[in-house]
């Protein structure tokens, strides 16, 4: 893929996410890793259903910012997609959206993991077990993203997650891939098992 088509492809994604729901305003962050190790990010702060190429960073494998128009700052999450790609050097995509649904379900429970229900919908993450009990990592939100990203390097090098996401409390999802297509099926798929647990909380199921 050309520079060019990596960020076509992510502006349309933003857009798409934007149009759902998920990525309302400025929030939200998207990136994709090159051949290179460096990887495009969406600069901090833009509007997120009307990107334009300009407003992408690349940010080097060292993580410095090596490509960028004048007066734009790297996504505020940067450090997030950073240590997922060193966490998992097969990913090549990592998406950050927030929905009201991935907000309501992050409490549901008051620890660390979301058990999430044995759906049909968790074979396209890659859970292929009859009737599976997986769960979603949770992550508190603290104001310093670089000491969530702390604690998901930690926790993740100890015990790696079942599925290629992450919650934050009160913040959003958290997904990567193998290439930008995979990683927004993953961002649709989750949002849709959020949207069922929203719904069978609501059904009283
Ligand atoms: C209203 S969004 C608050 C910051 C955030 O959580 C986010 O995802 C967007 O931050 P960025 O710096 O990537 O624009
Ligand atoms: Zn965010």
């Amino acid at each position: 893929m050309t520079n060019d088509k990596y960020l076509t492809e992510l502006i349309a994604t933003a857009r798409h996410f934007y149009h759902q729901g998920w990525m309302v305003g400025t929030a939200g962050n998207l990136s994709v890793r090159l051949p290179d190790g460096s990887f495009w990010i969406t600069a901090s702060g833009r509007s997120k259903g009307e990107l334009c190429k300009s407003d992408f960073v690349r940010i080097s494998p060292q993580g410095k910012v090596e490509q960028s128009s004048p007066g734009l700052k790297p996504s505020a999450e940067t450090a997030i997609h950073q240590v997922i790609y060193r966490l998992f050097p097969e990913a090549t995509s990592c998406y950050h959206v927030h929905s009201v649904e991935a907000n309501l379900v992050s409490r549901f429970v008051q620890g660390d993991c979301l058990p999430l229900p044995p759906l049909e919908m968790l074979k396209g993450l890659g859970v292929w077990e009859e009737n599976p009990k997986c769960t979603l990592p949770i992550f508190a939100n603290h104001l310093q993203v670089a000491r969530i990203a702390t604690e998901i390097e930690e926790r993740f090098t100890k015990t790696p997650p079942e599925i290629p996401a992450l919650l934050i409390r009160d913040h959003g999802i958290t997904v990567w891939a193998t290439s930008p297509e995979t990683a927004r099926n993953y961002i649709e798929l989750v949002e849709y098992i959020f949207r069922y647990l929203v719904a069978a909380r609501c059904a009283g199921i």
